[in-house]
């Protein structure tokens, strides 16, 4: 594909974008028409959304357009999975300037469409804008097949804390990146193309989970969103958490204590949950923590001591202070 976004124009980039799309029995009707069609098995649909900004989420000389339609694509999924539902569709809108090279916004498409059949979704349409900033929005469907949500609000004193997917590994990706290094490329990788573990959210919901998030923002600040919500205090056990060596190996070399990357660091978009204490969970789960009576305020310790830094990103916060860059 040559050219530009502007030569090729609105409904030609649509006409590109639509073409290489796949479907599911789930699409009724697919994109090319005022709206799409999608099956809804258990009669309600879990829905959510998020955008992706360039300069703010990716930067086009670090991810290819490729890895971020995967990492957009898997931001919203991975909430989908985190309320135990299974991905359906997904819908994505487009604000790109017009000498944007039109290979871009196909190749993010390529990367949306293959994110989502990993998860078992498909896209069925979306939108597509000039403008000056590189937006990318998508939202994302659900369907829970007739399981209760898991909500961040049923965490209960005594539960446990457990884990599955990756912590940290984003965040010392974005670190190397941000100091003008390309490796250890798995770092680096982590930090283009997430894995989330769909398959486990059902699967908690299926085990008996009281509560659940991805882990967007750094486990800290997440499990922050659990206490709040179930007005309950989360203990981290820092012994139970795993550092790889690997990570511990950059973490000395740019000067950053790994646990705080595994504590802080977002965008892996691992699948914590609380779940009863005598929940028998399967290997990839590790246990991480314990959920306590909240004395005051609702909150997250590690040890048993305050985490008095900042527990994540926060797009209005400081984000030097956050784990992420540094
Ligand atoms: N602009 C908005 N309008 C309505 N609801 C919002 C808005 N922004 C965030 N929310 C809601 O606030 C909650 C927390 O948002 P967020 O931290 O982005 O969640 P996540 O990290 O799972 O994407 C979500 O339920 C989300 O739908
Ligand atoms: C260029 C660049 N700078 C910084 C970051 C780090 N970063 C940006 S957003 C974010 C948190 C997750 O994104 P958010 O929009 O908060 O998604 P949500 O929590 O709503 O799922 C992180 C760690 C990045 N990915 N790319
Ligand atoms: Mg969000
Ligand atoms: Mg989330
Ligand atoms: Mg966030």
């Amino acid at each position: 594909m040559k050219g530009t976004v502007g030569e090729l124009g609105e409904f030609g980039l649509i006409r590109e974008l639509t073409s290489r799309l796949t479907t599911t029995p789930n699409v009724r009707l697919g994109p090319g028409d005022d709206a799409a069609v999608v099956a809804a098995p258990d009669r309600r649909v879990v829905a959510t959304t998020d955008v992706l900004l360039e300069g703010r989420h990716f930067r086009r000389d670090w991810s290819t357009a490729y890895d971020v339609g995967r990492k957009a694509a898997a931001q919203n999924l991975a909430d989908i999975a985190a309320m135990g539902a299974v991905p359906t569709a997904v819908l994505l809108a487009l604000v790109v300037p017009a000498e944007l090279p039109a290979t871009w916004p196909i190749e993010l498409m390529d990367g949306i469409r293959d994110e989502c059949q990993v998860a078992g979704a498909a896209v069925v349409g979306g939108d597509v804008v000039r403008g000056d900033t590189i937006t990318v929005a998508i939202t994302a469907l659900g369907d829970l097949r007739n399981r209760e949500p898991v909500t961040r609000s049923g965490a209960r004193p005594g539960d446990v804390i457990a884990v599955t997917g990756w912590l940290g590994w984003s965040a010392a990706g974005l670190a190397v990146l941000s100091r003008g290094f390309r490796s250890p490329r798995a770092f680096v990788e982590a930090h283009r193309r997430p894995e989330p573990p769909y398959h486990a959210g059902p699967a908690a919901a299926e085990l008996g989970a009281t509560a659940m998030t991805d882990v967007s923002d750094g486990l800290v600040a997440d499990l922050g969103h659990i206490a709040t919500a179930s007005g309950v205090l989360i203990n981290l056990k820092s012994a139970d958490i795993d550092v790889p060596a690997q990570m511990s190996d950059i973490g000395q070399a740019v000067g950053v204590d790994p646990l705080h990357w595994v504590l802080t660091g977002g965008e892996d978009h691992a699948i914590v949950a609380a779940f009863p204490p005598d929940v028998k969970l399967p290997a990839r789960w590790r246990v991480i923590g314990e959920v306590l009576k909240a004395p005051g305020t609702p909150h997250v310790t590690v040890d048993g001591a305050a985490w008095d830094k900042a527990g994540g990103w926060d797009h209005f916060g400081d984000t030097t202070a956050q784990g992420a860059g540094d």
